[in-house]
């Protein structure tokens, strides 16, 4: 039984964060997902959605079998509760993988990092990015 955690934001859901929990599923046989604490978003605008109605959205979709929230300091104990053997990282996250392996050595935890797959963000007919959602909304709903 292979146990996969995925991490993420998860502001406003769209297809895009469902490519990627699907793909982070089907490494393995069981999926977690770590729900970004709003304080530890520092490389983007901070999410419009509370963290606790984050973590219910995501944990109600069909690839996730639990999702988490994630600790406000020390991102690596929920990691060490939760055990996984792989750890799937979005496509574009912005963590070094070799960094993170050595960091996760350091606290005995042995797992797998991997990359997800892309669903092409360039589609004209859909909005598979949150700050995409959000340009939309500020420019049809500004007056
Ligand atoms: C292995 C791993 C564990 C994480 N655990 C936490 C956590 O416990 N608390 C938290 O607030 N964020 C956690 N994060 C999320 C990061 O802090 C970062 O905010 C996350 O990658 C969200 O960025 P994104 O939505 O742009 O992908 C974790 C990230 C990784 C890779
Ligand atoms: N189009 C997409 N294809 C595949 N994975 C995606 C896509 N959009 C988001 N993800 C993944 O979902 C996870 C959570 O992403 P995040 O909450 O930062 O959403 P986002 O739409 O990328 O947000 P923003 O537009 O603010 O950057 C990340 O691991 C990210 O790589």
């Amino acid at each position: 039984m292979r146990r996969v955690v995925a991490q993420g934001t998860f502001d406003l859901l769209h297809p895009g964060h469902v490519h990627y929990l699907s793909d982070a599923a089907a490494m393995g046989e069981e999926l977690h997902v770590i729900i970004a604490r709003s304080g530890n978003v520092t490389h983007k605008e901070p999410p419009v959605v509370p963290d606790e109605q984050r973590r219910e959205m995501v944990a109600a979709l069909k690839p996730v079998d639990e999702a988490h929230l994630g600790h406000p300091e020390d991102i690596f104990v929920p990691i060490e509760r939760i055990d996984p053997d792989i750890i799937a990282l979005g496509y574009d996250q912005h963590h070094d993988e070799q960094r993170l392996q050595a960091a996760l050595g350091e606290r005995g935890i042995d797992c797998e990092i991997r990359r997800a797959s892309a669903l092409d963000r360039n589609d004209p007919d859909r909005l598979l990015s949150t700050g995409r959602i959000i340009d939309r909304i500020l420019a049809e709903r500004s007056d």
